[in-house]
């Protein structure tokens, strides 16, 4: 493979501005047949999103994916969205009991919106199989598949009949699936990205790695149409989890979704557990995103979030942060 680059090794190029005012550009995208405010998605993990988060988003125009790490509250969590005029948006892994899952849901006409299968290596007969259950039992879901890391996957997932496919294997701030296996595309997310994307006709998300908001940007650049983060949005006041109290700061825990932690068990663990700075309301970092995502597309030269996807880049082998922190 050619051209490998992470996001830290890439510079957007400035095009002449357009707009008299950052307020004047538009950062919403459409998944799905709805229009969301920004193509951002906080990462289905149990420390991100939980069901009032989730109504939060919902309410406010902002994309979700409920986790599935709480099976049997998701019947009941998608009739609540519908009763207060909301769209689902849940997941399901592989095995035997989500297939159940799937076709208990059509019997009960329950069709949440938006159906994301989250499994580990998502190149797989497993999910092609899964993928096919929910088109023959729910067509009307919106399937998102993954995740994959390589053009084959993508097209694969594709033809089953996923309506989009989610990239990325290992680049996650919790990941240690590079450290343990020796696989993935942690280091060079940004250019898998680019890869895969050439070869996807449907949408891509681009899943982990994203550190600054900037980050959100050349996601938008490199062919994503929707951006997965968990980092940034671990921490918040809202945030599902533990806050403590450490020599006068506070934190919370941010845990990998293939963690001992989250799986209760030594086994195939793939995820490690963290400690983040608290960073106050969720809301605040929403609406600090929406402003840098506007300031980006001001600097591509539109009022669109599209005028990000044609601009041109230079690659500064791992010199943009010239010794600076993010923050
Ligand atoms: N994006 C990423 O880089 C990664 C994300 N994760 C997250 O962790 C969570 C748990 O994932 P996962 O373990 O897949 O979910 P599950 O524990 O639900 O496993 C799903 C199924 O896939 C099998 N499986 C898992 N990994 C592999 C593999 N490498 N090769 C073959 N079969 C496999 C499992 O069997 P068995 O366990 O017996 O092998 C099981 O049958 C998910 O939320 C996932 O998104 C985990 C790792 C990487
Ligand atoms: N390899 C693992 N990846 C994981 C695990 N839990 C979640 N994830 C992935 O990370 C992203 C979030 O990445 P971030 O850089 O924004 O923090 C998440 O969406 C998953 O795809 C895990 O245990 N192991």
């Amino acid at each position: 493979m050619e051209n490998v680059f992470d996001y830290e090794d890439i510079q957007l190029i400035p095009a002449k501005c357009v707009v008299n005012s950052r307020s004047e550009c538009d950062t919403s995208v459409k998944l799905g047949g709805r229009t969301f405010r920004l193509p951002v998605v906080p990462a289905n993990m149990q420390t991100i999103i939980d069901e009032k988060v989730a109504l939060f988003l919902a309410e406010n125009d902002y994309f979700y994916i409920m986790h599935r790490f709480q099976p049997e509250k998701r019947s009941t969590f998608i009739k609540d969205m519908k009763s207060r005029g909301l769209y689902a948006s849940i997941s399901v892994g592989v095995k035997e009991e989500e297939y159940q899952f799937i076709q208990q849901l059509a019997e009960e006409n329950l069709v949440p919106e938006y159906i994301t299968i989250d499994i580990a290596h998502g190149h797989s007969n497993a999910v092609i199989n899964m993928i096919q259950h929910i088109k023959m039992y729910l067509p009307e879901s919106f399937v998102i598949a993954g995740n994959v890391g390589t053009p084959e996957a993508v097209r694969e997932l594709e033809n089953a009949g996923a309506d989009a496919t989610k990239v990325g294997i290992g680049p996650g701030k919790v990941c240690i699936t590079k450290i343990k296996t020796g696989f993935g595309t942690g280091g060079w997310q940004l250019a898998a990205l680019r890869w895969c994307a050439k070869a996807a006709s449907k949408p891509i998300i681009a899943d982990g790695g994203i550190r600054t908001h900037g980050d959100i940007a050349k996601s938008i650049r490199f062919g994503a149409s929707m951006v997965m983060i968990g980092s940034l949005f671990a921490g918040h006041e809202e945030s599902p989890g533990e806050t403590f109290e450490k020599d006068g700061k506070l934190y919370k825990e941010y845990f990998g979704s293939a963690s001992e932690f989250q799986k209760g068990e030594k086994k195939n663990v793939e995820g490690k557990k963290m400690h983040v700075e608290h960073k106050g309301k969720l809301q605040d970092t929403l609406i600090e995103m929406e402003q840098d995502l506007q300031s980006s597309i001001s600097y591509a030269g539109g009022s669109k979030l599209d005028a990000i996807r044609n601009v041109d880049y230079v690659v500064v082998k791992n010199s943009i942060f010239n010794g600076d922190r993010v923050y």
